[in-house]
């Protein structure tokens, strides 16, 4: 039953002194163009927090603004205050390659590199960052282990990446993320291209994370967010075409008893 109006955000995350990530104010543009209106949240530490929303509510562009990727689109801008542990990741003098170790981000389509061995995939960050050939072999097993990968390719780390399937691949490249050593994961419709059984692997990872890590993923599932998200923010555009953050909440509470008539209606199919 809703109890607020249509127009009212109704917000409903934890204190700031749970939160990982906090957003204050942060709007995003493209262009001239508002995508996402002034948003301000907080994003708890070690829970997974599911974006839900229609198409073009600006849910991956909230995401990748909350690692710098936005601003890599041309014309792109941001205001307000993305701070992470209490650091502002706009701030003067915060440099995006550094930022981006520590918010990494997996992608719709696994995008393991073609040319790479599977090993290579896991191990290209660590490269990267100068680590040791004989630390990075340990980080290796200890990132495929972590994404149940190991066993299925311990033998053949030699192998390309494209020798697996589609739901491995998709397994390497959290693999990658994790070598790194992140705090948040951000995750953008992670499953969508993967069949229901490496849908399921995932989504169980995805639970084991959290033990972990701070994970934000978008997700056009809502049985999905059901499932795996212990937060869930429901996005949809306003009047004028911008995302804007409408209810977050508990997942349960956002899908048992939503308190916006907006997060009703998308979530018994009325609207999206
Ligand atoms: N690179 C871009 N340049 C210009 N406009 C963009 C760009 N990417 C997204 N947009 C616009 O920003 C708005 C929000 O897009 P976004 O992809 O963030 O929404 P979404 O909720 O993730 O949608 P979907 O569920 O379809 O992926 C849309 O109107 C979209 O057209």
């Amino acid at each position: 039953m809703a109890t607020t109006p249509p127009t009212a955000p109704a917000i409903r995350m934890p204190p700031t002194s749970e939160a990982h990530l906090v957003l204050e104010g942060l709007t995003l543009r493209y262009g001239a163009r508002i995508a996402v209106a002034p948003t301000t949240l907080t994003i708890p530490r070690h829970r997974v927090t599911a974006i839900i929303g229609p198409s073009g509510a600006g849910k991956s562009t909230l995401l990748r603004a909350l690692n710098r990727l936005h601003e890599k689109v041309p014309g792109a801008g941001v205001d307000g205050r993305v701070l992470l542990d209490g650091e502002d990741i706009y701030g003067l003098g915060v440099d995006p390659i550094l930022l981006r170790r520590r918010v990494g981000m997996v992608f719709q389509q696994p995008n393991p590199l073609l040319t790479r061995s599977i090993a290579e995939n896991v191990s290209i960050g660590l490269e990267l960052v100068g680590m040791p050939r004989r630390e990075r072999a340990a980080t290796v097993e200890w990132a495929l282990r972590r994404v149940a990968l190991w066993d299925e390719v311990r033998d053949r780390l030699d192998h390309p990446a494209t020798s697996l399937s589609g739901g491995q691949q998709q397994r390497l490249c959290i693999a990658r993320t994790l070598a790194v050593r992140p705090e948040v994961i951000l995750m953008d419709e992670p499953a969508s291209a993967l069949d229901p059984i490496a849908t399921s692997r995932i989504e169980d990872l995805i639970r084991e994370l959290a033990s972990e890590f701070t994970v934000v993923i978008v997700t056009h599932n809502m049985q999905q967010a059901a499932r795996i998200a212990d937060y869930t923010v429901f996005m949809t555009p306003n009047e004028d075409g911008a995302g804007e953050v409408v209810e977050a909440g508990p997942t349960e509470e956002i899908f048992t008893a939503p308190h916006n008539q907006r997060t009703e209606d998308y979530i018994t199919g009325r609207f999206g």
